[in-house]
């Protein structure tokens, strides 16, 4: 049975919570030189002063925005750290909108000429490159400062063929070659505006572009607002467990963080981003966690070419299998495509009802079996396959066939990590390569934990059906 890993989309990447009754949308920089990490002869230097970045933008806010922390460094880049001892349910920033970045800052005569096709993350990041150009002119420069240089980020767009050729078992494969075709696509748009103001923007590449997409996308969020860059707030770190988030209040204009724990002065504060699996994590923010409760993996089903019934099953299937069309993330969705999470007890849901359903439609042989389907469907809640198939032989065949095709994407990834894992003990690599290994390792065991997980569950379930 072909399959194939699904084609994705550009995904904004975080999530603010409104307080309000109103809906929340959905969230989320070789050669421009504001662009690359300023140079002293040939070393890198900092330019961002964390002790007076939190004045700095009090000053700007007019307010109070933080007491009980503090910027610093720890393995995970500038991280906020408990200042003084935090209690569960304290308030721990509030960061007002009027400190915020969007796509409104963008000067006017720029926003007019941007087409409504561009992508919003694309807007935001044309705006970080107008006041990256800035300098020490913009008024965002203590902010813009702080912000990843050219070639630290590890989100998989930046990796190389042979680097991306260590996923190629997972979508997230898919995920980075859209998001490639999807910010080339925006880069066109914008380009001729860059060229009519080439002063304000320089000669911009394709990579300081693509740079400050990725920046907009790991640390905008997205709320009734639009897409929001929060400076300070954007400093926290992420721990897929806790469960702080940052909530929009459009009542009293302002984002904030209301911690979910008790903190030791020292100790560094993290939020949720999202329940992100390690796919998302390094696709939209460039790293992954070694155990990830939110791991999914996502496959495609295809009727075979060679099917009799493929005609038949196809309508049946785009007619049947709509897919979900709650938000702009799963409009791209397509019907023949689901997502598996880890299958936790053999008594529990078990895999998703569609899939199963879909099996059913695949494994039928004539069609008096797939016009019996529809005839079910129409007696029961509409929908098809989602009921056992009355010939328990099938409805064994069907699951068989799920299983046989799991074991298959079992086999890939535990290939690929066997390989990776010989590559470690092998040849030394730069730093840049060997976190790009470790992140593909933990993407690829994350994925095959969930994938055992169901390849058991179908065990369990052909078994007790006899
Ligand atoms: C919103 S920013 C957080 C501040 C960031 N550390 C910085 O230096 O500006 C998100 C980025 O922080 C890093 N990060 C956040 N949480 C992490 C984690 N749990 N493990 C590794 N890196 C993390 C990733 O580089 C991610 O793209």
């Amino acid at each position: 049975m072909p399959f194939r890993v699904r084609t994705a989309i550009f995904r904004w990447s975080l999530q603010s919570v409104p307080y309000s009754t109103h809906s929340s949308s959905s969230s989320i920089l070789h050669k421009f030189s504001s662009l690359a990490q300023p140079q002293v002869h040939g070393q890198s230097v900092e330019t961002c002063d964390d002790d007076g970045f939190l004045p700095w933008l009090e000053r700007k806010a007019g307010c109070r925005i933080s007491s009980s922390l503090s910027i610093g460094k720890s393995s995970y880049g500038r991280s906020l750290f408990a200042s003084k001892a935090i209690k569960t349910g304290d308030c721990i920033l509030k960061v007002p909108y009027k400190v915020q970045i969007t796509a409104d800052n963008l000067p006017a005569k720029i926003k007019s000429l941007i087409s409504e096709e561009v992508a919003n993350i694309a807007k935001l990041a044309v705006v970080l490159l107008i006041e990256r150009k800035l300098g020490q002119d913009s008024q965002w420069n203590p902010y813009i400062s702080c912000l990843p240089w050219q070639g630290e980020p590890h989100n998989t767009i930046f990796w190389n063929e042979s680097e991306l050729e260590m996923i190629r078992q997972s979508s997230v494969y898919w995920e980075t070659i859209n998001q490639m075709s999807q910010t080339e696509r925006d880069f066109l748009a914008i380009r001729p505006i860059f060229e009519c103001f080439g002063q304000s923007f320089g000669d911009i590449t394709y990579k300081d572009f693509m740079h400050a997409c990725t920046l907009v996308g790991s640390r905008a969020w997205g709320s009734t607002n639009g897409l929001s860059l929060i400076p300070f707030a954007d400093f926290v770190n992420h721990d897929g467990n806790s469960e702080a988030i940052v909530m929009s209040d459009d009542d009293k204009q302002l984002s904030e963080v209301t911690s979910d724990r008790d903190y030791a002065p020292g100790e560094q504060v993290l939020i949720r981003y999202g329940k992100f699996s390690n796919a998302t994590l390094m696709l939209d923010f460039g790293f992954t966690v070694p155990y990830n409760t939110h791991d999914q993996v996502q496959i495609q089903l295809d009727i075979p070419k060679h099917d009799p019934l493929h005609k038949m099953k196809l309508e049946l299937m785009q007619q049947y299998f709509v897919p979900p069309n709650k938000d702009a993330e799963n409009l791209k969705h397509s019907w023949n495509l689901f997502t598996i999470k880890e299958v936790r007890s053999t008594k529990g849901k078990g895999l998703p009802q569609s899939l199963r359903a879909f099996a059913r439609v695949l494994s039928c042989t004539n069609r008096q079996e797939l016009d019996d389907l529809v005839v079910e469907a129409a007696q029961t809640d509409g929908r098809l396959g989602r009921r056992p198939l009355p010939d328990v032989n099938k409805e064994i065949q069907a699951h068989l066939m799920l299983s046989s095709l799991i074991t298959q994407l079992i086999e890939e990834r535990s290939a690929a990590i066997m390989s990776l894992e010989e590559s470690f003990n092998s040849s030394p690599f730069c730093e840049r390569v060997s976190v790009r290994r470790f992140m593909a390792r933990d993407l690829l065991r994350g994925e095959l934990r969930i994938l055992n997980s169901a390849s058991t569950w179908l065990e369990n379930y052909c078994r007790s059906s006899f």
